[in-house]
């Protein structure tokens, strides 16, 4: 029950996880046969040493290397046995901002403080406004 892809989903917010973030960027650089990286529902999977092991091929796997290949994976109807291999070249989760499920991803990132503190500023100013607004009545 140990490793990375352990505890997957069952996070709670704020409590211990190991998982692992790679960036787009990153992902985007294992491109090739010598190491392929690719991206499905925003987990990372290292399909190296799968390459030549695919059912489908390896053709279609350099295609999508180093790219965010869900739609794909999805487009083939992979049978629940693909679906369970996909663990076993699990190595993290990509870091992105763009994928609601992974709440716990970017909270160092300004885009989920900024909302919040304009948010308090704007209240501030109404706050302000009613106020002038009581007194001069
Ligand atoms: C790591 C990710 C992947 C795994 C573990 C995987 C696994 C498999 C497996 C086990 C099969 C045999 C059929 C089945 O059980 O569904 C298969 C078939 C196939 N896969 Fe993948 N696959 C992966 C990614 C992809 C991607 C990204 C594509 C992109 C198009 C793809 C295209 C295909 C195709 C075309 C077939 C043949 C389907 C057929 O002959 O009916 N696979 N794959």
């Amino acid at each position: 029950m140990q490793g990375p892809a352990a505890g997957n989903g069952k996070g709670q917010e704020g409590g211990e996880t190991s998982v692992t973030y790679h960036g787009l960027e990153e992902v985007m650089k294992r491109n090739s046969s010598k190491e392929l990286w690719l991206v499905i529902h925003g987990r990372v999977y290292d399909i190296t040493r799968f390459l030549n092991e695919h059912p489908g091929g390896e053709e279609v796997l350099l295609e999508q290397a180093g790219t965010d290949a869900s739609e794909s994976f999805e487009d083939v109807g992979h049978s629940s046995d693909a679906r369970e291999m996909l663990k076993q070249y699990y190595i993290g989760d990509v870091r992105s901002h763009q994928d609601p499920s992974k709440n716990d991803t970017c909270k160092s990132c300004w885009a989920y403080w900024i909302f919040p503190i304009l948010g308090a500023i704007l209240l501030g100013f109404l706050y302000r406004y009613y106020m002038a607004e009581s007194k001069s009545s």
